[in-house]
C-alpha cells in the first residue's frame, strides 16, 4: 500500500499515521474508524494557497465541504484561509456553526429551496452561485423582500468532457447542472441576472468533473468561459471579475492513478487564464477554485477489524470486515479502486489474495477485490487508504449500522471529531404512532 503523508511503517511494523500507531487507535477508538492526517490536510491546503500566491493573480481557494464536511474540517480550513462551498443547509449550518466566516462561503446547488436561500441571505453568505432560471427568479425576490444586494455567480456548461466516470463528470452540455454556453442560455442568463436591481453578477463558475489526472480539460474549460466573457463584454458591455473554475483534482487511490502535483493543476489554470483574458479589455478576472477530494482524500485511512472468512477452494476467499459500504459506499457506485494493508502485521510477505467483504446484507458490499495480504486471521487491522473524501460524507446507516467515529490525528496525538454512533443515535428520529399498538419494551 502507498503511503501518504505522515504515514509510515513503524519498529513494531504496524501502521502510523500522524504519529499514532494504527493498533493504539484501535484499542482507544474501536474499528470501523476514520482516521484523518490532519497534518496532510493543512499541507494540501497550503500547496493551493502557495501555488495561487505564486501566480500574482487575485483567488480564493473554496474548500468543497461535500467531500468530508465535519465542523473541525470547517474550522481547519477557515484556519488555513480557504473559502467555502456549501451546497445544503446542512453543509452550511455545519459551517456556521464551526464558526467559518460567511463571506468567504459560497452557496451551490441545482435546487435550492426557498429554506436555504433565506438562511444564507440571512447569514450574509460572499457569493450564491446560481445554476437555473428559476434560482435566478427566487433570489432576486427573496434579496428584494430582504432589501439586499446579493453576490451572485452563474453556473455555466462549457461543454468540455472531462475524462472521468461518468456520474462524477459534469461540464459536458447533458448535465444536470447549469446554463449552456454553447446554446446560447448561459448568455441569456448573463443578460437576465446583470439587470437584476439585487443581484450583483461578479461573474461565472464552471466545473468540469471530479478524480482528473490531465490538465487538458481545465485549459479547454479556460479556453470556452474566455471565449465567452470575450463576447458578453462586446455584446452587452459585462465584465467578470470572478471566474470560478470549480474543482475535480486528481488523486492516487491506486497504483496507476497518476495525479498531478497541485502546484502543476494551478500553474496550468492561471497560465491559461493569463492567456485567454489578457485581450478582452478589462483587468484578468479573480480566480476561485473549489478542490473537495484533493485536500482531504489521500489524508483518510479507515481501520476495520477482519471478522469471519470463507474459502471457495478454486475460485476465491472472502474475508469479511466490520464496516462496508456504509462507511464506503464508493466501491458499490463507482466500482472505485482502493489500496488494503493489515495494519498489525504491515511487515509480513504476502501470502494469499482475498477479497475483502462489508456487512452489509447485500451481495455489492464488496470492499476491496483481489488484494494481496499476509495470511489473515480474524482479529487482524486493516487498514484501507485514501478515504477521507466523499466516504464519511456519504456514509448511511443502511441495516441500521451505527457509523463510525472520525479521529484527527497529528503529532501523536488522536483527537476524535466525529464520535461513534449509538444505538440511542439509531433509534432517536422514530416514532411509533398511537395507532399501532405498543409492545412491551422486554429488555
Ligand atoms: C460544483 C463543484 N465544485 C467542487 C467539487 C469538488 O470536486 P472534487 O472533490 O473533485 O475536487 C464538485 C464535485 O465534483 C462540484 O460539483
Ligand atoms: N461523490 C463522488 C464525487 C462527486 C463530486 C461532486 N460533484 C465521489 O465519491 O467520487
Amino acid at each position: 500500500m502507498y503511503l501518504h503523508g505522515t504515514s509510515k511503517i513503524n519498529a513494531q511494523g504496524h501502521l502510523e499515521i500522524g504519529g499514532v500507531d494504527a493498533t493504539d487507535l484501535k484499542e482507544q477508538f474501536g474499528t470501523p474508524l476514520y482516521v484523518v492526517d490532519e497534518q496532510l490536510v493543512r499541507d494540501r491546503c497550503r500547496e493551493y494557497m502557495d501555488a495561487f500566491r505564486a501566480s500574482g493573480l487575485g483567488f480564493q481557494v473554496a474548500y468543497a465541504s461535500k467531500a468530508f464536511c465535519v465542523m473541525a474540517m470547517c474550522a481547519l480550513a477557515a484556519e488555513e484561509g480557504l473559502s467555502l462551498d456549501v451546497v445544503s443547509d446542512g453543509e452550511l449550518f455545519t459551517a456556521l456553526q464551526a464558526g467559518f466566516p460567511a463571506e468567504r462561503i459560497h452557496f451551490h446547488g441545482n435546487n435550492k429551496t426557498l429554506e436555504e436561500i433565506e438562511m444564507a441571505l440571512d447569514a450574509e453568505i460572499g457569493c450564491f452561485v446560481v445554476d437555473n432560471f428559476n434560482e435566478l427568479h427566487l433570489l432576486q425576490a427573496v434579496a428584494a423582500d430582504k432589501n439586499r444586494k446579493v453576490n451572485i455567480l452563474l453556473r455555466v456548461t462549457p461543454g468540455v468532457e472531462a475524462h472521468t466516470h461518468e456520474y462524477i463528470s459534469t461540464g459536458q452540455t447533458d448535465s444536470k447542472f447549469g446554463f449552456d454556453i454553447g446554446n446560447g442560455t448561459a448568455f441569456e442568463a448573463i443578460e437576465l441576472a446583470s439587470k437584476q436591481p439585487n443581484l450583483v453578477l461578479l461573474g461565472v463558475h464552471s466545473h468540469i468533473g471530479s478524480q482528473i489526472f490531465e490538465v487538458e480539460g481545465f485549459q479547454m474549460a479556460v479556453q470556452r468561459v474566455a471565449e465567452f466573457a470575450a463576447s458578453v463584454y462586446e455584446r452587452l458591455n459585462v465584465a467578470f471579475k470572478v471566474v470560478n473554475l470549480g474543482g475535480g483534482f486528481g488523486i492516487r487511490y491506486i497504483d496507476g492513478d497518476t495525479p498531478l502535483e497541485v502546484s502543476q493543476y494551478v500553474k496550468a489554470i492561471t497560465d491559461a487564464v493569463k492567456n485567454h483574458f489578457a485581450t478582452i479589455g478589462y483587468a484578468v478576472p479573480e480566480i476561485w477554485v473549489e478542490p473537495g477530494r484533493s485536500i482531504v482524500g489521500e489524508a483518510g485511512t479507515t481501520l476495520y477489524t477482519v471478522g469471519t472468512s470463507k474459502d471457495i477452494p478454486g475460485v476465491r476467499k472472502y474475508v469479511a470486515v466490520d464496516g462496508g459500504m456504509t462507511d464506503n459506499p464508493r466501491p458499490a457506485l463507482y466500482e472505485s479502486k482502493y489500496e488494503a494493508v493489515l495494519a498489525n502485521r504491515a511487515n509480513e510477505a504476502v501470502q494469499e489474495t482475498v477479497s475483502v467483504a462489508g456487512k452489509c446484507c447485500e451481495s455489492g458490499d464488496m470492499l476491496i477485490w483481489d488484494l494481496e495480504l499476509p495470511k489473515v486471521q480474524s482479529g487482524d487491522l486493516l487498514a484501507v487508504a485514501c478515504t477521507g473524501a466523499y466516504n464519511y460524507s456519504m456514509a448511511s446507516n443502511y441495516n441500521r449500522i451505527r457509523r463510525p467515529a472520525v479521529v484527527f490525528v497529528k503529532d501523536g496525538q488522536g483527537d476524535v471529531v466525529v464520535r461513534r454512533e449509538t444505538y440511542q443515535d439509531i433509534i432517536q428520529n422514530d416514532l411509533v404512532p398511537e395507532r399501532i399498538a405498543k409492545q412491551p419494551v422486554t429488555r
